[in-house]
């Protein structure tokens, strides 16, 4: 069973959680497009939603879909937020921004009533932190601003190498948001909370992809004999 049909039937778990009249987060990255793809024949055969994209990419995906948008402006609180994840721990302590999208991911999901996570199992870790940690800071005094997350991610009890992401074109890779990543090889994150408090404390990060006590659920599934079996963490009612 490949990752596309993994990613396929976390979706539509997710799916069964949607109910008329609801007011959604649509999250970033390709099980959140997997999730979009679903919601969006639903919407066809006449399901009244209403969706915040969590990225520019899912705004062009959601609209060709014929998902009906708005913007957290409109509607500042949501019923809930289907998203991926590049990491999540066993109490529901994620790593996201792999797609660049952490600030308005994390935006959405604390606006949101349930953020439910939908992910290949191969997500699920007992220690965060082999997936390099996105931190998102703004473009002026980069280098002042990494050399103090360094000292942040230091003071956290963490070791490892802070690098700028580039874009395909060898240049820093910008957010919707007009910012730059830094990516945090550290292997480790023994304690996220105490990593979390040490990066807010640096101006010039903008926000960092350590989702603490935002996730209420998450559907992962994995191949059992060839089948999809879907795992849920935490509570999805
Ligand atoms: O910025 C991107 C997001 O946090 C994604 O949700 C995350 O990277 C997971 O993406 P995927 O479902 O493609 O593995």
């Amino acid at each position: 069973m490949s990752g596309p049909d993994l990613r396929r039937a976390a979706a539509a778990r997710a799916l069964d959680l949607v109910e008329p009249g609801m007011k959604l987060g649509l999250g970033t990255g390709s099980t959140a497009a997997a999730f979009v793809t679903l919601l969006g024949a639903r919407v066809r055969d006449g399901l009244d939603v209403v969706g915040v994209p969590t990225s520019e990419a899912t705004r062009a995906q959601a609209e060709a879909e014929g998902i009906r948008l708005a913007t957290l402006d409109e509607i500042p609180q949501l019923d809930l937020t289907i998203d991926g994840a590049d990491e999540v721990d066993g109490q529901l302590r994620l790593i996201k921004g792999g797609g660049a999208a952490l600030l308005r991911e994390k935006i959405v999901a604390f606006a949101s009533t349930r953020m439910v996570v939908i992910a290949d199992a191969a997500k699920r870790v007992g220690t965060l932190g082999a997936f390099p940690l996105p931190i998102e800071v703004n473009p002026f005094g980069r280098t002042a601003t990494r050399i103090a997350v360094e000292a942040a991610i230091a003071r956290a009890g963490c070791t490892g190498e802070v690098r700028l992401r580039l874009a395909p074109d060898g240049a820093p890779l910008v957010t919707d948001g007009g910012h730059h990543i830094l990516d945090a090889h550290l292997g480790a994150i023994h304690d996220p909370e105490a990593l979390s408090a040490a990066l807010w404390a640096v101006p010039g990060v903008v926000e960092h992809g350590l989702f603490l006590g935002l996730a209420t659920a998450a559907i992962l599934a994995e191949d059992r004999a060839g089948q999809a079996h879907v795992t849920v963490l935490g509570r999805i009612d």
